[in-house]
């Protein structure tokens, strides 16, 4: 199904260390803390101009600059830039890749530490330590502190991404001016974990995953990371855009048995796959997968999800598809009734579009209309 590749490509990110490294939920200190990130535009005179995107699962810190793997634009290129809703001659933007991913900042595929930061020789691979989405969230508050900013102007992201956003309104709230939590949810639900468990399973299934320790065998498991990617990504989709792009249609022409015949959708999916291990790493995804699972705001706060914005000042514009079957647009709906319960100023739009959970990621003419618009009013209620 796809070729197998020795290794990810050595790239050289921006990035900062935290020599006391970070204590994580599970109680284990990773130190030191890497954070890779990339900034764009300029941060003003008062510091009052940032704006942190945070990324979905498999996305990183190259929000809007080619991508040094794939040399893909960057993922909100579409969004983010001069002139863009997210402007960046008139925003500092910032984007980092999370803790536990395979771009630069701590996660499997670094090299393992003890507890004095001393290095191990190898990678962490299966032994990187449980992390959470309030732990990626406290890696980023670092790097927010070390380059000089008190508060954020906005915190914005979508699916994983919007986790983030909510867990940073969640724990500091006099951090975040405005937040924007897109085709998200509070939680992750049964379904979505079942999802998850699927693809780990599949990596778990590979040979080549050698029980998490390919690195030291020169292995990948390339196959069980393909499947993984390809059953993620139905999720991402939605039925009707599936059948507006594929319908029944053969790959090529009829072959002589029906056993070789191939769907141009099998044949889309086995491309998502085979170029997804191109770019990320199996351990990463296993880490990643899990702290989305474990997200949980309202059972963070006595299981009432309002009590985690309870006296918030800050501003929120939450935004889902109508199509999106993995963050459905109830689970938005549930966020915003918390908001309101908690009298935090919040608006709400559920944009119409066919293309599913990845929506986020595409040409919305609306929701970049929204966003900007929500984006310039809390400048100007910030006073920029
Ligand atoms: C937030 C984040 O954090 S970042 C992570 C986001 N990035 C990703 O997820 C990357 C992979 N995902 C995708 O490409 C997503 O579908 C999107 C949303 C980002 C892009 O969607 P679209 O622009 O609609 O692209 P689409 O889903 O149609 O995929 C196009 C690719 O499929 C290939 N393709 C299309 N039809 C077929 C087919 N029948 N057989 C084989 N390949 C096919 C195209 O050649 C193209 O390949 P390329 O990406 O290598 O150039
Ligand atoms: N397709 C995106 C969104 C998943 O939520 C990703 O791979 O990160």
């Amino acid at each position: 199904m796809s070729e197998v590749i020795p290794s990810l490509p050595d790239v050289e990110h921006q990035r900062v260390l935290f020599p006391e490294g970070l204590m994580l939920d599970c109680g284990v200190k990773v130190a030191p803390l890497a954070v890779a990130y990339r900034t764009y535009g300029t941060l003003n005179e008062a510091r009052s101009n940032a704006v942190l995107v945070c990324h979905a699962l498999t996305g990183d810190q190259y929000v809007a600059e080619t991508h040094p793997v794939t040399g893909k634009p960057g993922w909100w290129g579409n969004l983010v830039g001069p002139g863009l809703p997210v402007d960046t001659d008139r925003f500092f933007v910032i984007c980092a890749n999370v803790l536990g991913g395979c771009m630069g900042s701590s996660g499997p595929p670094e090299e393992m530490t003890d507890g004095e930061g001393r290095g191990q020789g190898r990678p962490w691979g299966t032994d990187f330590p449980s992390v959470t989405i309030r732990d990626m969230v406290r890696a980023q508050k670092r790097l927010v502190e070390h380059l000089g900013i008190g508060r954020l102007l906005a915190v914005i992201g979508g699916s994983m991404g919007g986790m983030q956003a909510l867990q940073w309104a969640a724990t500091y709230p006099e951090s975040v001016f405005a937040c924007a939590p897109i085709a998200t949810a509070a939680h992750h639900s049964a379904q979505n974990i079942a999802f998850h468990e699927v693809g780990r399973a599949a990596i778990h299934a590979d040979p080549d995953w050698c029980g998490g320790a390919y690195w030291r065998e020169g292995r990948l498991p390339a196959q069980g990371l393909s499947v993984a990617r390809m059953v993620a990504h139905i999720t991402y989709l939605s039925e009707s855009a599936l059948t507006r792009k594929f319908g029944r249609r053969l790959q090529g022409a009829k072959a002589l048995t029906f056993l070789e015949d191939v769907f141009a959708v099998e044949s889309y999916l086995r491309h998502q796959g085979s170029t997804f291990i191109r770019r990320f790493d199996a351990n990463s995804y296993l880490t990643i997968t899990r702290a989305m699972d474990y997200f949980d705001l309202a059972a963070d706060h006595g299981g009432d999800l309002s009590l985690a914005f309870r006296g918030t000042p800050t501003r929120f514009f939450v935004a889902s598809f109508s199509s999106d079957w993995l963050f459905p647009t109830a689970e938005s709906r549930a966020v915003t009734r918390a908001l309101n319960r908690a009298a935090a100023r919040t608006s709400f739009i559920e944009l119409e579009s066919d293309k599913g959970h990845d929506a986020f990621l595409l040409d919305e003419p609306e929701f970049h209309a929204a966003l900007g618009g929500f984006l310039s009013g809390a400048a100007e209620a910030a006073g920029l």
